[in-house]
Formats: structure tokens, C-alpha cells, sequence
């Protein structure tokens, strides 16, 4: 399972005085289990080129083929697609809206018309892979739940329809740093056992550094860098360029480097980091 983007544009508000050109010839490639993080300032497209992914947006121009299959040709179911692709939206707890935490996660499997006892093991599993209870949180209202677990319900839903891609918008937007860690912990435990392919946009860059192997940058409806993350956060100027930020144990590599100590600029693993720290600290002890 791949996906591959192919000077994809997409014009919003088309022929009017407000028109918009919100993805500019748009080219990647993404690979079977790989986990992308999609980086940008607000405005820059990365919303538009998830909905792009998942058929709810079509493209002006260009080719999306997910699999064996190309999703902007005419004519292609949007079951279909959902099947492929999962997208879990921004603030995705906002759209709950059934009686039960269960009933709520059987939503998207019901509708891919699976009998009913297939649904129950799926809805069973889901709660268990977002790290939920499924005893203890079934029959409860969703509504009655904190704000991180309203959030892995939502998640459960999408997951219950097993994606072999899963696409998150901001997955840890507004939550508190305790949930925070949580929802990153879940992702990897997701990918873990899913192995499917994770796609995710974020503007916390030390969450993009520790969860990709493939860095996207976007600026004004382009994409401007595709790489590892070691290969996208080295280009700290780059990134300054356009006001983002490399990870905060980059940034500390930088400052050392700046000070004329000997360091790997690359470094985007804390404990990695601190060793480096460390022995910056002890050869400046022992002179
Ligand atoms: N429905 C719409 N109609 C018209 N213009 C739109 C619409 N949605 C987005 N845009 C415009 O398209 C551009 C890209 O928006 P998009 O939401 O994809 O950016 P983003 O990078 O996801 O931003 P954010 O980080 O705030 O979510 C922006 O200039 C935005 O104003």
C-alpha cells in the first residue's frame, strides 16, 4: 500500500474575486507503514491537502492513487475510499454525538454495512487500542467522559473502520500536557499493531521529530521539503525563513554549536541529546 500525490492543486472560491490558490502543484510520494508529520503555518494548505487524501475535497488538477487506486478519477465510491482512509478531524470529540461511547464507535463500521457481531469485536478492539476499557466505557455517555478521552473515542471511531491509512488533523491540539502524552503514546501504540500508514499534521516540532520518518513542509499551498527528520530540522534556517521552529533539543544543539562546541546539529533524540549535554559539561569540568 502506497499513496502517490501528483501535481495536485486545488483553487478554492474558482473564477471569483476572492479566489484561492490553496495547494500548488503538489508532488510526494508516501510508503507502506510509514508515519509522515505535516508541518506549516496556519494557512499553508495542510488542512486542504488532507481532505484531498480522503475524497472529501477534489483536486482542479493532478492525481491522488492510494493503493491500486486512483481516488480522483470520476466515478470512485466514497465507501471505497473511506475503507482505505481514515481522517480524524481537528477537535474530532466536537462530533460525538451518540447515546453511548459503543454506539458511538460503531458509527463507521455499521455503515461499511459489516453484520452486527463484526462490529461489536471491532468496536471492542478500537476502545482497546485508544487505551480505553471497553467494560468499564461502553454503555457510558461520551459526554460525561474528560476531554482526552472524549477525543480516543472519536479516534476509536475511525479506527474501528480499520484505515491502512490513518490520517490525524492537529491530534493533540488543546489538550493538557498529561493527555498530550497520552494521544502521542496511543499513536505509536496504533501504528505498533495497525502497521498501517499514519499521516499527521502538528505544530509541536519535538512530537514531529519523535513520531516520523518523513517530514512534509508546507508554505503557501507548496510543499517546500520533503525528508527525515533529521534531514528537515537541520535546515534551520529554512525553516526560520517561513517562522517555524526546529524541536526544542535541536534548538539546544544550535545554541551549543553557536557557543563553538563541538556538537551534532542532527540530534532530535532527548536522551541522545543529553548525552551530548553531558559531555559538552564534563570536558568543561575537567579543563
Ligand atoms: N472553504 C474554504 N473556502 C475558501 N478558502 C479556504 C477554505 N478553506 C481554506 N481556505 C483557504 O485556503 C488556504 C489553506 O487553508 P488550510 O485550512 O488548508 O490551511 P492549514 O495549513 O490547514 O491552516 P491551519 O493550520 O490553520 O489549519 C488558506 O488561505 C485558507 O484561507
Amino acid at each position: 500500500m502506497s499513496i502517490q500525490v501528483r501535481n495536485v492543486s486545488h483553487i478554492y472560491s474558482k473564477g471569483l474575486p476572492d479566489e484561492q490558490l490553496a495547494l500548488d502543484n503538489i508532488n510526494f510520494d508516501i510508503y507502506d507503514g510509514e508515519v509522515v508529520g505535516i508541518i506549516g503555518h496556519t494557512g499553508s494548505g495542510k488542512s486542504t491537502l488532507l481532505q484531498h487524501l480522503n475524497g472529501l475535497l477534489k483536486p482542479d488538477e493532478g492525481t491522488i492513487i492510494i493503493g491500486d487506486v486512483d481516488i480522483t478519477k470520476p466515478g470512485v465510491s466514497m465507501r471505497d475510499i473511506r475503507r482505505r482512509v481514515g481522517l480524524v478531524f481537528q477537535y474530532p470529540e466536537y462530533q460525538l454525538f451518540e447515546e453511548t461511547v459503543a454506539l458511538d464507535v460503531a458509527f463507521g463500521p455499521k455503515n461499511l454495512g459489516l453484520r452486527q457481531d463484526e462490529v461489536d469485536d471491532r468496536v471492542e478492539e478500537a476502545l482497546e487500542l485508544v487505551g480505553l476499557d471497553y467494560e468499564e466505557v461502553k454503555d457510558r455517555s461520551p459526554f460525561d467522559l474528560s476531554g482526552g478521552q472524549k477525543r480516543r473515542v472519536a479516534i476509536a471511531g475511525v479506527i474501528a473502520m480499520k484505515p491502512q491509512v490513518l490520517i490525524l488533523d492537529e491530534p493533540t491540539a488543546g489538550l493538557d500536557p498529561g493527555a498530550h502524552k497520552e494521544i502521542m503514546q496511543m499513536i505509536r501504540e496504533i501504528h505498533r499493531t495497525e502497521n498501517n500508514i499514519i499521516i499527521f499534521v502538528s505544530h509541536n516540532m519535538a512530537d514531529v521529530a519523535e513520531l516520523s520518518d518523513k517530514v512534509m513542509v508546507m508554505d503557501r499551498g507548496k510543499m517546500i521539503t520533503v525528508g527525515t527528520p533529521a534531514e528537515v530540522f537541520t535546515r534551520r534556517n529554512r525553516l526560520a525563513a517561513i517562522g517555524l521552529d526546529v524541536p526544542p533539543v535541536t534548538e539546544m544543539m544550535y545554541e551549543l554549536k553557536d557557543r563553538g562546541v563541538e556538537v551534532s546539529t542532527n540530534v532530535l533524540n532527548l536522551k541522545d541529546a543529553e548525552e551530548e549535554l553531558y559531555r559538552y559539561l564534563r570536558g568543561k569540568k575537567a579543563k
